[in-house]
C-alpha cells in the first residue's frame, strides 16, 4: 500500500496540514483561521482548546480530501510560529491562553534587559539573537510579575507545534530549532543554560523546559484519544519538526548559501544559510537550522500579512461575507482590488506596524497622504505595498551580512497572490522563484517525517528530492522604476516620523 506523509502548521494566523507522497507531491490540504484574541492592548492570544479544535479538523478534511486510509500515513510532522509561548500544568492542563509572537506586552523587560552591559557580553554570545516582546523570556518574565499563579502552576513550556505534537502523543518536548530562536537556548552550545535563565530573570523556568530534541527523532506516536479526536491511526510515529522560518525555508530548496528566502506570512522573515554563524547585536536572529552544516540568518518582524489580516477585520467584513457567500475568499477579492489600481496612481504609503516593528524605535502603524478621492481599492493597495516595503527594509539590512543572493525565493501565504508577488519582484528587482504547493510550511516539516522514518538519510536529500520549483515571476522594469521612488519615500517619511513616534503621537 503506497505511504503518505502529513505535515501540519500552526502559523500566527492560519492553521494548516497536508499529505505528500514520499517524493513531496501534494495529495491534499486543508486551512483553518485560528482566531486571534486581544483581551487587552498589546496582548495577542488564542484560546487553546480553539487551537486544538483546529488542528482536529484540518486534520479531519485532509484525510477526507486525499481519501486514503489513515494507517497509509508512515509518520507525521509539525511546524508552527516560533516564539509566543503555550503553558500547561504537570497533567497538560494549560494554565493560560496560548500566547502568540506578535504579543507585546513585555517591552520594558526588554528595555531593562539592553541597558544591562551583560547582554552584549554574556547573553549575545549564546543566544545569538535580540531579545524581543514576543519571546517567551520576556513573555515568562511579564508572567512571573504579574500572574504569579500561573507562573507557579505551569509545569511544561511549549512552542505551539511542540505544543500539538503533546496533544498528539502525551510526550511532552522541546525541539531544537524552534528552542534556538527563542532566548530560552544556549544556541551555541545547543542546550539550556541556567545562567541564561537568571539574566532574564526566570531561573525557574529551567525545571519547566522539557527534553531537547532534533527535527528527525522519533518524538512519540499518535495516542489513542488523539486518534479519536482526529482520525489518525493509533500508533503513527511523530517527528521533532521545525521552527516554521526554518521549515519554510528548506521547502524553497534552502540547501547551500546563495539563495535568499523571503518567508510573508503573519510575520515577515527575509533568510538565509551561511556555514558561520553571525553573531552582531544588530542583527535580528541567528537560529539553528535543519542542515547540520548551517546556520539561519534571519531579519524578522511581525510586519506582514498581520497587517492585511487585521485591515480586513475591522473595514470589511461585509466584502468578506459577500466574497465568501459567492464562494470566494476575501483574499481574492482584495487582489482583484489590487489588480484594479497602479503604483502610480496614488502616493498613499502605509507603515505596516499594527504589531510593532523592530527596525523603529516605538513606531505605530498609520497611512500618510490619504486623500477624498481614494477608494477602498487604494488602501488595500498601500497595505499590500507597505508590506512589501518592510520586507525590503528588513532585506537590505540582511544583506550587511552576505553576497548579493544568486536567487530569490518567497513562500508563505502571500504566494497565493499573483499580483504581490509580482509587487515583490519589481520591488526587488530580482526575478523570484515559487515552489509550488500549497502550504511551504507543511511540505517542509514533512521532510522531517521522510528523514526520520529513513526515506532520505538526510533533510539535504529530502529536500533535493521533495521541492520542485515550479514559477519564477519576472520583474516588470517600468514598474521597477516607479517602486524605487516610491520606497525612496517610504523610508524618508520613515525617518521623518521616527521623532513624532519617539515624542508619542
Ligand atoms: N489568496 C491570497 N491572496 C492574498 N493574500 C493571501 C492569500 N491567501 C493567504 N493570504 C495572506 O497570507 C496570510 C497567511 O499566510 P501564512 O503564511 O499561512 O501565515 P501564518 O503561517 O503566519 O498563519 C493571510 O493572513 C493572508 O493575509
Ligand atoms: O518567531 C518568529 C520569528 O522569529 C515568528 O513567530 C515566526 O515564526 C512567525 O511565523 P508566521 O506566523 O508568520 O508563520
Amino acid at each position: 500500500m503506497e505511504k503518505f506523509l502529513m505535515g501540519i502548521d500552526n502559523g500566527g494566523t492560519l492553521t494548516k496540514a497536508a499529505l505528500y507522497t514520499i517524493d513531496g507531491k501534494e495529495v491534499a490540504s486543508a486551512t483553518r483561521k485560528t482566531t486571534m484574541l486581544m483581551p487587552e492592548p498589546y496582548h495577542t492570544e488564542r484560546a487553546m482548546d480553539e487551537l486544538w479544535e483546529a488542528n482536529c479538523s484540518v486534520i479531519q478534511t485532509v484525510l477526507a480530501k486525499a481519501e486514503i486510509d489513515a494507517s497509509q500515513i508512515a509518520a507525521i510532522s509539525l511546524t508552527g510560529h516560533g516564539n509566543g509561548v503555550y503553558i500547561t500544568d504537570q497533567h497538560g492542563v494549560p494554565t493560560y491562553n496560548g500566547i502568540i509572537s506578535t504579543d507585546s506586552r513585555a517591552k520594558a523587560y526588554i528595555e531593562s534587559w539592553y541597558q544591562d552591559p551583560a547582554f552584549e557580553t554574556e547573553v549575545l554570545p549564546k543566544t545569538m539573537q535580540s531579545v524581543w516582546t514576543g519571546q517567551p523570556v520576556a513573555l515568562l518574565a511579564w508572567l512571573k510579575e504579574k500572574k504569579r499563579e500561573v507562573y507557579d502552576a505551569t509545569a511544561f513550556i511549549f512552542m505551539v507545534k511542540d505544543y500539538v505534537r503533546f496533544k498528539l502523543s502525551g510526550e511532552a518536548y522541546l525541539e531544537i530549532t524552534d528552542a534556538s530562536g527563542t532566548s530560552l537556548l544556549n544556541v551555541r552550545d545547543r542546550c539550556y543554560d541556567a545562567d541564561l535563565l537568571a539574566f532574564f530573570g526566570i531561573a525557574e523556568v529551567m525545571e519547566k523546559l522539557p527534553p531537547l530534541k532534533e527535527s528527525t527523532d522519533v518524538c512519540g506516536y499518535v495516542s489513542k484519544e488523539a486518534a479519536e479526536a482526529t482520525g489518525l491511526t493509533v500508533g503513527t510515529p511523530i517527528a521533532g519538526g521545525i521552527f516554521d522560518i526554518s521549515a519554510s525555508a528548506v521547502a524553497s530548496g534552502l540547501v547551500e548559501e546563495g539563495t535568499l528566502c523571503i518567508v510573508a506570512g503573519t510575520w515577515s522573515i527575509n533568510e538565509f544559510i551561511t556555514k558561520k554563524p553571525v553573531v552582531d547585536h544588530a542583527l535580528f536572529m541567528t537560529s539553528i537550522y535543519c542542515l547540520p552544516d548551517y546556520w539561519l540568518t534571519t531579519e524578522a518582524s511581525p510586519t506582514s500579512a498581520s497587517n492585511l489580516e487585521w485591515f480586513i477585520d475591522q473595514f470589511m467584513e461585509l466584502e468578506k461575507r459577500e466574497a465568501e457567500a459567492g464562494g470566494r475568499s476575501v483574499y481574492e477579492l482584495c487582489n482583484e482590488m489590487v489588480a484594479q489600481t497602479t503604483p502610480e496612481e496614488s502616493d498613499l504609503l502605509f507603515f505596516p506596524f499594527l504589531f510593532g516593528s523592530n527596525t523603529v524605535a516605538h513606531a505605530n502603524a498609520g497611512f500618510i497622504g490619504m486623500n477624498s478621492w481614494h477608494q477602498k481599492k487604494h488602501v488595500v493597495r498601500a497595505v499590500y505595498e507597505g508590506i512589501v516595503f518592510s520586507h525590503l527594509v528588513h532585506i537590505e539590512r540582511l544583506l550587511r551580512y552576505g553576497e548579493k543572493p544568486k536567487r530569490c525565493r518567497i513562500a508563505g501565504g502571500v504566494t497565493k497572490s499573483a499580483v504581490w508577488v509580482q509587487m515583490f519582484a519589481d520591488c526587488l528587482k530580482l526575478p523570484i522563484e515559487i515552489v509550488e504547493v500549497n502550504e511551504h510550511g507543511t511540505l517542509g516539516t514533512a521532510m522531517c517525517a521522510a528523514v526520520m522514518q529513513g526515506y532520505y538519510s538526510s533533510m539535504k536529500d529530502a529536500a533535493e528530492a521533495m521541492v520542485q520549483v515550479g514559477r519564477t515571476i519576472v520583474p516588470n522594469q517600468e514598474q521597477s522604476s516607479i517602486y524605487a521612488t516610491k520606497f525612496q519615500r517610504y523610508k524618508d517619511r520613515l525617518k521623518q516620523m521616527e521623532p513624532i513616534w519617539k515624542a508619542g503621537v
